[in-house]
């Protein structure tokens, strides 16, 4: 059993993992929420039974909200409880996201082993939740290590899907409607899109379009339909073609969640890091950002300077210095991620 959701990057570790499972001949059933972005995304695997469960979100700000959704919370790991005990599973697999916390307290209730996956530096708050009711947590990152219990601690490495390993340059640039005749510029601001990005984006596009071909992953209700130019394509979220438009691309833009960036390293893809927020958020991206930084593989600009002309001069420095970021990436020793996380699921499993 997975659990895992809220944004993509809480999903896509789940979907690399379930086909391997598929395919050993494992059932696979999926605990979500009842209408969040895992629905949509786990409803592609045909074999994979969906569950849905209430959920309360874990927020940092206050919201009249903040009221509701601890019995929401506690409602969920009720009916997590009860359709765990009645499916019993052999092992749960979470990726964390705030839906995962009552299922991970209805695991632990009916005794099932839990193994956890956390993708930034830093523990999310879900899953430090999460933590002590878990077996073992892997991480992608080495110093992830220092946060968390070390007798619990797998150092595995980042997961990435099999299809991102697959894709083809002319069909990315066939969807597009692209030319071989200018760089192209993805732009990916999250699995949720970022505002902030959007809007210097569109504010740079006069220079931008000059000297590339742009795509540009904008997120939920965030296209702006009055740009119409066949340099600049918008999409709101793309899942099957994503393989392909990664393999069309020179240079990427980004935030900084952690599956997007192991993603583009793994793809050897120069990028400008742009992290959420303090404001925003707990300071992951930030951290996870610094640590690419570090390492040669892009440059960051924070979300205090962005405006259309630091994002334009940055882009051009990713550019003209790609090879540079590339030969460093070219140093990064990947693991198989995958398949330590599948033989630790076998190790626990019941
Ligand atoms: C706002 C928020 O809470 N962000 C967190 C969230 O980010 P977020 O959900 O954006 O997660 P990531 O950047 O880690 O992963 C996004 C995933 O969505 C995929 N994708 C994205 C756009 C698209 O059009 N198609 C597509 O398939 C990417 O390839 C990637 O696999 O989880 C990350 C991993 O815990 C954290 O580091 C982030 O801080």
């Amino acid at each position: 059993m997975f659990t895992g959701g809220g944004s993509a990057g809480h999903v896509t570790v789940n979907m690399a993992l379930i086909p391997r499972f598929l395919g050993e001949g494992w059932a696979v059933e999926y605990l979500g929420s009842e209408d969040g972005i895992e629905k949509k995304l786990i409803s592609s695997f045909e074999n994979v039974l969906y569950h849905g469960v209430a959920t309360g979100k874990l927020r940092r700000y206050l919201d009249w909200k903040n009221i509701i959704d601890p019995f929401k919370v506690v409602n969920g790991v009720l009916q997590a409880y009860r359709l765990i005990r009645k499916q019993k599973p052999n092992v749960l697999f979470s990726k964390g996201g705030f839906v995962s916390v009552p299922v991970v307290i209805g695991a632990w209730l009916n005794k099932v082993p839990i193994i956890i996956h956390e993708s930034d530096v830093t523990p999310g708050l879900a899953n430090r939740i999460s933590i002590p009711f878990a077996t073992g947590v892997c991480t992608t990152f080495a110093d992830t290590e220092k946060y968390l219990p070390k007798s619990k601690t797998y150092f595995v490495g980042p997961i990435i899907r099999e299809e991102l390993k697959h894709g083809n340059i002319d069909r990315g640039r066939a969807f597009c409607q692209f030319t071989d005749q200018k760089p192209v510029l993805l732009i990916m601001g999250g699995s949720l899109g970022a505002r902030q990005i959007n809007k210097s984006v569109r504010a740079a596009l006069g220079y931008l379009a000059n000297r590339y071909q742009i795509v540009h992953l904008c997120g939920k209700d965030q296209i702006d339909s009055s740009i119409q130019s066949p340099l600049y394509r918008q999409f709101e979220y793309i899942q099957e073609e994503l393989p392909d438009l990664l393999a069309m691309s020179d240079i990427v833009v980004s935030r900084a969640g952690a599956n997007s960036i192991f993603e583009f390293l793994f793809l050897r893809k120069p990028m400008l890091l742009i992290p959420l927020t303090k404001e925003q958020s707990r300071g992951d991206q930030i951290v996870n950002a610094q640590s690419f930084k570090a390492s040669g593989f892009c440059e960051v600009l924070m979300e205090e300077q962005l405006n259309a002309e630091t994002l334009a001069s940055n882009i051009e420095i990713i550019y003209r210095n790609r090879s540079t970021y590339i030969h460093n990436m070219n140093q990064y020793e990947q693991k198989d991620a995958l398949s330590s996380v599948i033989e630790l699921l076998r190790r626990v499993t019941k």
